[in-house]
């Protein structure tokens, strides 16, 4: 059974459509990027699933009822510039979160003090906001989301405009929080989405040009992309020898190692195994290469 459900859904601002009927299902449980790159319709999208912007046309279905204020409230939303109030404490902040979900005082407070150690600010809980670093807000920020126990959490671009240490601090308690609800972030950062995520929702133009998990998408888009790499220099008559193959196209040498494209995978193999035996080539590497997010990113977005 799906957690949400989206059908054609679009939004235009002043007649231009910016997301133009997207339809997908998030599994409970699932962490979920949606990936894309700047102005492709990441944020519209988010806010139009967290109930903050109407949608111009299409159905969002959340655990099979339509999307309400109700509803809202089984929902955790983290914005791409989250707006925190620096003069007061973590502990406040999440205290004032609390109580604007209607959580009496003493829930917010302990709600807080559990949600401070699960995003490991306990010791600073006390400290001014103003004070945190952009890890620790990052956190914090989640931890605000969290506050209403939502079963989905939505997070605008989490880690991008973190340092090494934050990006860090975040990506290891957003896996630690996927354990126990559903994860929707929105990245342009294609390690991100690879190290996280379970599915991949790729948005270009406003359209969802493919969704599905990393191994899916890399069977559906194998570049067929073969790497041989020598012990010493690339044997001269190497390149004589691979332009006679068929199959083989876009052939690269660098350093020590040679890269190209072939369009039957198998048959290469045979004959390259077959062509380095017979040869006595200072093989150290032959490696059929698994498509990356990027390679199957820039496939995509350059359709
Ligand atoms: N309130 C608005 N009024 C008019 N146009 C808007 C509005 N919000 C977004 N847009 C436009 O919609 C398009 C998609 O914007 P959106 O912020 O959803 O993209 P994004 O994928 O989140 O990009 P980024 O990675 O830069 O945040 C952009 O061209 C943007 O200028």
């Amino acid at each position: 059974m799906s957690l949400i459900e989206v059908k054609n859904l679009s939004k235009s601002f002043d007649g231009e459509d910016v997301v133009k009927g997207i339809t997908f299902e998030l599994t409970p449980g699932k962490c979920v990027a949606l990936l894309g790159p700047n102005g492709a319709g990441k944020t519209t999208t988010l806010r139009m699933l967290a109930g903050f912007s109407k949608p111009t046309n299409g159905t969002i279905t959340f655990d099979e009822q339509s999307l309400s204020s109700d509803i809202r409230n089984y929902i955790g939303y983290l914005p791409q510039f989250p707006v925190f109030h620096n003069w007061m404490s973590g502990k406040e902040f999440l205290i004032y979160v609390g109580q604007l979900s209607h959580l009496s005082k003493s829930e917010a407070d302990s709600r807080a003090d559990e949600l401070l150690d699960r995003v490991g600010l306990t010791d600073a809980k006390k400290q001014r906001i103003g004070k945190y670093s952009g890890g620790m807000k990052q956190r914090l920020g989640i931890a605000q989301a969290m506050m209403n126990r939502p079963k989905l959490i939505m997070l605008d671009e989490p880690v991008s405009a973190l340092d090494p240490i934050g990006r860090r601090e975040v990506l290891n308690l957003m896996r630690e929080i996927k354990k126990d609800a559903t994860i929707l972030f929105s990245t342009h950062i294609l390690n991100d989405a690879e190290e996280i995520s379970d599915e991949l929702l790729l948005l270009h133009h406003g359209e969802l040009v493919e969704q599905g998990s990393l191994d899916e998408l890399g069977n559906l888009y194998d570049s067929g992309k073969i790497i041989l790499a020598f012990q010493d220099n690339i044997p001269a008559d190497m390149e004589e020898k691979l332009n006679k193959l068929s199959h083989i196209t876009d052939i690269e040498f660098k350093k020590q190692s040679i890269e190209f494209i072939s369009s039957d995978v198998i048959a290469s193999r045979a004959e390259i195994l077959q062509l380095a035996v017979q040869n006595d080539w200072p093989l150290t590497k032959f490696e059929i290469a698994k498509t990356t997010l990027e390679d199957l990113f820039m496939k995509v977005v350059n359709q």
